[in-house]
């Protein structure tokens, strides 16, 4: 039994429909030990008949016999190993990988089986020593001259250790002393027990062999034994092969983008420019929310639910969305039984006369059930009037309105002095304290004040309520609650003065921690005397999550329109594939012919993209990161607070985005290396 045998093989090229028959019939048997030289005329089919033996070639007639069994050239997977464990290749045109160096050319062969890292590394100095390029190891291809570079080739094909080495003209580029080289290394691969096939035009090379076969018009014409072939050792094992394992081709890719940096350059810029918008602007929403949360955290307690009495007006406007309940109950809390004047306060619209004549008060009672209720630690009635005057010295000075203080009002709110006591008032800065000194604004504490409003007293009669009181405190409070207050007892006892209402409009109830506030707010809205709805709360806890739903919306819709030019980035990164797949065609037939498979040349495209993706990410981060600082240098001194905040959960979305941009540009290109014909791949210039 033969080692290889060729059964009447048959191969013709098609033009159309028209075939044209290149080989006609071929029979033929090799030994291991040969030095088989192929010889005949240009176009005569040498080449065609190398790729059959090789496994490149699948399409032709008959049979391949490798030690009497059939190679099933139908089945890809098949051939890939075939070549990966059998074959070696050494081309006229050397065809090296041009971005690995002279070792990692050797290693990728060496890849492909099961020796050790430290195994491969040895193996490929002891065949760069055998092919004398021992010095050259670190080199690149086109640092070398084509007899090195053909001695590079021929190590290559004998690193994964395989039984025959076909070499397709391999001193057609050489001078007659590197062709005497390489001929005596072949000569030496045969006598290793290794099976040489040597494709040559040339009679002197076809002489340095053991054997001639003579191919002409697709026959063979005479198939001459110059002298016996070398003799095998049958003991010496050859080295396991394996498939290529997944990090190889993630490592070349790496090697390759290393090779061309500069190409790729831009396009990872261009890449992490639109990731890094996309991660500035949610940084900056991050940062809006937080500035937004501690700006209202600061003026009032989060802690806090402010309930009204439930009104008919409120059932036929406010049952519908929980702004306008919201705003009702603000007016409610702030209207005074008995008609203070129903004007706007603090950014509220004036109500009706009538719903203000319906103003409902709290009974002691009513208070109490509110203090009891779950997660409640207090319950405080309060009162509010409309259009307070304040007379300071012989100036008159407008409130929109006077307040009681109460649990929702921060004391941080308060700029100078303290909170009001018995008989005391805090005062708003910007309405009143600033318009009375610009500068001296501070001095306004201590000074006794006049403040009068107008009121109706049980009667049904309009009164002037009128009392001298101290200033205790300067307030800054932009919502406007709590900027002119008393304490409920002051005021109840300023209405009462004037025999008007003293019971509260509205209570501030304080629930034991922020979680809770939504549940002590429907919980109280829920609560009914007689199967009737008593009262209307409101918590800033839900504004607040109202806020930050439309920091939210903001900021997606900006980062989503940044998020535009990440298309551009993926078809940029489409288009460099694309290129570098018609740039690298040969390297994928090299590899292939190497005996690596479809799927690993689709990972060898996928994880340069994969690699473009991440670096892109970094870099959006390290620019995110960088100039978010320099931002907030400036954003500082507007708002005092860091506005960019990228957060954890930023970075990793980033990644994921550009990984899946680099996957989703990678598929096509990548597809398209893998479907690539080997032998066409290898023609390419
Ligand atoms: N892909 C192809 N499509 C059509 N015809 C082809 C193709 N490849 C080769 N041929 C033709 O097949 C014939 C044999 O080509 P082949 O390359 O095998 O010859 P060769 O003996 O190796 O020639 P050379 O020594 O010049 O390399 C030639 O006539 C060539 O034009």
């Amino acid at each position: 039994m033969s080692y290889l045998a060729l059964k009447d093989i048959h191969k013709s090229y098609y033009l159309g429909k028209e075939a044209f028959p290149v080989l006609n019939g071929i029979d033929l048997t090799f030994e291991r030990g040969e030095f088989v030289a192929i010889l005949g005329e240009s176009g005569g089919g040498k080449s065609t008949l190398m790729n059959i033996i090789g496994g490149l070639d699948r399409q032709f007639e008959r049979q391949v016999l490798l030690q009497g069994q059939a190679i099933d050239h139908h089945q890809e997977k098949q051939m890939d190993r075939y070549r990966r464990e059998t074959i070696g290749y050494i081309y006229q045109s050397y065809n090296l990988i041009s971005h690995l160096s002279v070792l990692d050319n050797v290693l990728i062969s060496l890849d492909m089986t099961k020796l050790s890292r430290s195994q491969r590394e040895q193996r490929a100095h002891e065949l760069l020593a055998q092919v004398g390029l021992s010095d050259q190891v670190k080199k690149y291809p086109n640092q070398l001259s084509g007899g090195q570079k053909q001695r590079v080739a021929i190590a290559r094909a004998l690193a994964s250790d395989p039984k025959i080495i076909i070499a397709d003209e391999p001193t057609g580029a050489l001078d007659s002393q590197n062709t005497a080289e390489v001929l005596q290394l072949l000569d030496q691969i045969a006598a290793e027990g290794r099976l040489v096939i040597c494709v040559t035009h040339s009679q002197a090379v076809a002489d340095a062999g053991t054997r001639i076969v003579r191919l002409a018009d697709g026959k063979i014409t005479s198939d001459e034994r110059l002298k016996s072939a070398y003799p095998v050792d049958e003991q010496n094992p050859q080295i396991a092969a394996r498939k290529l394992p997944w990090y190889v081709p993630l490592n070349t890719a790496f090697k390759h983008l290393k090779y061309t940096w500069s190409w790729n350059l831009l396009i990872i810029i261009g890449t992490a420019i639109g990731l890094f918008a996309v991660m500035l602007f949610n940084g900056l929403g991050n940062g809006l929310k937080g500035y937004i949360n501690q700006e209202i955290n600061n003026m009032v307690n989060p802690q806090v639910v402010t309930v009204a009495r439930y009104t008919k007006t409120s059932q036929t406007k406010g049952s519908g969305s929980q702004s306008s309940q919201r705003a009702q109950a603000q007016q409610q809390a702030q209207a005074q039984q008995g008609g203070a004047s129903p004007s706007a306060a603090g950014g509220v619209t004036t109500t009706a006369a009538t719903s203000t004549s319906k103003v409902k008060t709290f009974s002691t009672a009513q208070i109490k059930r509110l203090s009891q209720l779950n997660h409640v630690t207090s319950a405080q009635g309060g009162l509010t009037a409309s259009n307070a005057t304040i007379k300071i010295g012989k100036k008159d000075y407008t409130a929109s309105s006077l307040t009681t203080w109460s649990a929702n009002d921060r004391k941080s709110t308060i700029k100078a002095g303290h909170q009001a006591g018995k008989n005391e008032i805090v005062l708003d800065k910007s309405s009143i304290a600033k318009k009375w000194s610009s500068k001296n604004w501070r001095q306004l504490v201590g000074k006794k004040v006049t403040v009068s409003y107008q009121t109706t007293n049980k009667a049904g009669k309009t009164v002037t309520v009128k009392r001298r009181l101290t200033v205790a405190g300067i307030t800054n409070s932009s919502t406007g609650s709590g900027a002119n207050a008393v304490t409920y007892a002051t005021m109840q006892s300023m209405q009462a003065s004037k025999q008007a209402n003293t019971k509260a409009t509205s209570v501030t109830v304080k629930v034991d921690s922020r979680q809770h506030n939504d549940a002590v707010t429907k919980q109280i809205n829920k609560l009914k005397t007689n199967g009737k709805r008593q009262f209307m709360a409101t918590s800033i806890a839900s504004m607040l999550s109202t806020v930050n739903t439309y920091v939210n919306l903001a900021t997606t819709v900006l980062a989503a329109i940044a998020g535009i030019s990440l298309l551009v980035s993926a078809l940029m990164i489409i288009v460099t594939m694309f290129m570098s797949v018609s740039a690298r065609k040969k390297e994928i037939g090299i590899l292939r012919a190497l005996g690596e498979s479809r799927g690993d040349i689709r990972r060898l495209f996928t994880s340069e993209s994969l690699i473009i993706g991440v670096v892109s990410a970094a870099l959006a981060t390290g620019l995110a990161y960088g100039i978010g600082a320099g931002l907030n240098q400036v954003l500082y001194k507007i708002a005092s607070y860091n506005l960019i905040q990228i957060q954890v959960g930023n970075i990793v979305s980033t990644f994921v985005i550009a990984l899946a941009i680099a996957l989703l540009a990678a598929i096509l290109p990548a597809w398209r290396a893998a479907r690539l014909n080997p032998i066409d791949a290898l023609a390419a210039d």
